[in-house]
């Protein structure tokens, strides 16, 4: 079964779908080499006028990096190389100059929560949940996502959602600002159109004019040197005993 999807409608809607649902959309490297195409190839299709991220099945939107991929990773610095890849992807992500939407089929904990937050909008089904669990698992978020929901949600409600790697409903993640839109899983692709639509009926100059004002400041406050000091600070955490203990206990879950 292929890993991703990558297609384009009528309206110019391009949309990248996660297709692991057996493994809860988990992101390895082949889905990071899709995911980085299909940016570039919405980046540069004057056709495209819209990306949106999903995942395959009802269960989950992503369940964040492959725990059966990763596990091996076992210094800073082999953690650091896949960190730095798929924060560097995520950073592209956020700083496309075309709308941008996290269609939340599911559950989306880790990684998934951050692919999450690097779009310009995330649109639920009522049924997902989220959590940033990585402190669970005795490390920080890794792939710049931290950084990036500092800046767009309040410091109070961004710092709580890390700290606290609580798995939060549709309600609490609307009422913290992380999502945009709730809707029935059966309507979700409906209204994400609807959403869509009067943004990329705009001149794809007036909406990337817009997308360049905040590209300017994140550019400013050096945005993406601290999605760095983030990935340096999950590497050195990645060789911690409380997280090698927490990636054994959730593989011998499986086993
Ligand atoms: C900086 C990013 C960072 C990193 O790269 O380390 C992270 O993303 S850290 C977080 C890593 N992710 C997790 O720890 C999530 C683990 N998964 C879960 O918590 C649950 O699976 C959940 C809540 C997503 C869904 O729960 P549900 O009960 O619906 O499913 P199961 O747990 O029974 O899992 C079904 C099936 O999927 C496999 N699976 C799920 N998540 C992952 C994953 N992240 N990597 C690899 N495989 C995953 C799980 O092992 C089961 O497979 P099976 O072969 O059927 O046992």
């Amino acid at each position: 079964m292929v890993k991703t999807k990558f297609f384009v409608d009528n309206n110019g809607i391009s949309t990248f779908v996660i297709n692991r649902p057996e493994k809860r959309n988990a992101v390895d490297y082949e889905v990071m080499t899709s995911l980085e195409k299909a940016i570039s190839e919405v980046k540069a299709n004057p056709h495209i006028k819209a990306l949106v991220i999903t995942g395959a099945g009802s269960q989950a939107f992503c369940s964040g990096g492959d725990i059966s991929a990763f596990h091996a990773l076992e210094t800073a610095a082999e953690a650091e190389s896949m960190l730095k890849r798929m924060g560097r992807i995520l950073y592209e992500l956020l700083i496309l100059p075309k709308p941008t939407v996290a269609l939340l089929n599911g559950t989306a904990v880790g990684g998934g929560c951050e692919i999450a937050i690097a779009c310009d909008f995330r649109i639920s089904a009522a049924h997902s949940e989220f959590g940033f669990i990585q402190g669970d698992l005795g490390i920080t978020t890794g792939w710049g996502g931290g950084t990036i929901l500092f800046e767009k949600l309040r410091y109070s409600d961004a710092m709580e959602m890390l700290t606290s790697s609580q798995i939060y409903s549709v309600e609490r993640a609307k009422q913290v600002g992380f999502l945009s839109y709730v809707t029935s899983y059966q309507e979700l692709a409906m209204r994400c159109e609807e959403w869509l639509l009067p943004i990329i009926t705009k001149p794809s100059a007036v909406l990337t004019a817009y997308k360049q004002m905040p590209i300017a400041k994140w550019s400013q406050v050096g945005l993406w040197e601290r999605m760095e000091a983030e990935i340096d600070h999950c590497s050195l955490l990645w060789e911690s005993e409380e997280h090698k203990q927490a990636v054994n206990n959730r593989l011998q879950k499986k086993a």
